[in-house]
């Protein structure tokens, strides 16, 4: 566990992505404080935070989308003035594009995109996100576009993928299938992904990182490999055969938590042992730590 923070031995040559003590404003308050963030090439790290909390303006900033001053580097390289080859930024607004929703087949649409340039990529992608060629734009559901731009998108080989929201419409079916196919795209081929959701179904067992923003701060990053915390989590709803998402019921305690902390006060109260925040679950004796039952309980009774 860490809080992001610039102490890692990691080498610039094993990060992805480098922030550090990273202020930003749209021309008004503050929007990312002081924040601090470094993803190893290779890691699948879910963004988890509450409305406005800064997700999207951080991923659109490591996408070289926003002029900014102070340390935010993509491959050891300023995500802005020297922006890298191979970082590809996937947000909603593209849907939103009344361009694409003329009369056109998709077929058409993926060739003038460059598809032919990838053929084996394009088979792939498109049998993955079930779409058929002869579909025409303008008459697709949400869904069906949000298939064809993600095709569209991920044609050309990526090394850094920012994810911003854009798998909510997607039917579960196809969201699993897309998210078993980044997944295989990071193991065979080193590439990174960030990814920033209120949507937690089936990803507690996909990310191998997540990142707690709250305040325009990153709170906590988090390696699933050691994690107490989800694993009491998880413990329980094993337990008790829920079959709803820890992932979802963690991050709701997250949530539920920053939202009672008074506002820029995330980092005020350092817990000593860890350095992270001081939080209910440095609450608890560690013997009930080993208890996912009473962890939760604790939770559902205060
Ligand atoms: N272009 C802009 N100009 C001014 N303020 C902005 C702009 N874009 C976003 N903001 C503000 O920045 C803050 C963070 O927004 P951001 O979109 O990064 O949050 P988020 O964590 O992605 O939220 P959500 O979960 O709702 O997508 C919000 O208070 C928002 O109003």
């Amino acid at each position: 566990m860490s809080n992001g923070a610039t102490t890692s031995p990691s080498s610039n040559q094993d990060l992805a992505v480098d922030v550090q003590h990273f202020t930003f404003s749209y021309g008004g308050p503050d929007i990312l404080k002081d924040l601090n963030l470094q993803v190893k090439r290779g890691e699948r790290v879910l963004v988890v935070g509450g409305n406005g909390h800064g997700k999207t303006t951080l991923l659109r900033i490591l996408a070289g989308k926003r002029k900014f001053e102070g340390h935010a580097r993509v491959f050891d390289r300023d995500a802005f003035v020297d922006a890298p080859a191979g970082v590809l930024y996937l947000g909603t607004d593209w849907a939103h594009n009344t361009h694409i929703r003329s009369d056109m087949s998709v077929d058409f649409f993926l060739s003038s995109m460059g598809s032919k340039r990838w053929p084996e990529r394009t088979k792939k992608l498109i049998e993955v996100l079930e779409v058929d060629l002869t579909w025409r734009l303008h008459q697709l559901s949400d869904g069906q576009l949000r298939r064809v731009q993600l095709t569209m998108g991920l044609l050309q080989p990526w090394e850094l993928l920012l994810l911003d929201e854009v798998t909510m419409d997607l039917d579960i079916l196809v969201r699993t299938e897309l998210l078993k196919y980044l997944r295989q795209e990071c193991e065979t081929r080193g590439a990174t992904i960030i990814y920033a959701t209120h949507i937690f179904d089936g990803l507690g067992t996909w990310m191998s990182h997540v990142v707690r923003m709250a305040n325009g701060a990153v709170i906590a990053k988090h390696d699933v490999n050691n994690f107490p915390e989800f694993d009491a989590v998880k413990k329980y709803h094993r337990e008790h055969g829920l079959m709803d998402s820890p992932l979802m019921a963690l991050c709701y305690t997250w949530l539920k938590e920053d939202k009672q902390r008074p506002h820029d006060k995330a980092k005020d109260q350092l817990e000593p042992s860890t350095g992270l925040p001081h939080s209910k679950w440095d609450e608890l004796k560690d013997d009930m730590k080993q208890y996912g039952d009473k962890y939760y309980n604790y939770w559902n009774n205060e």
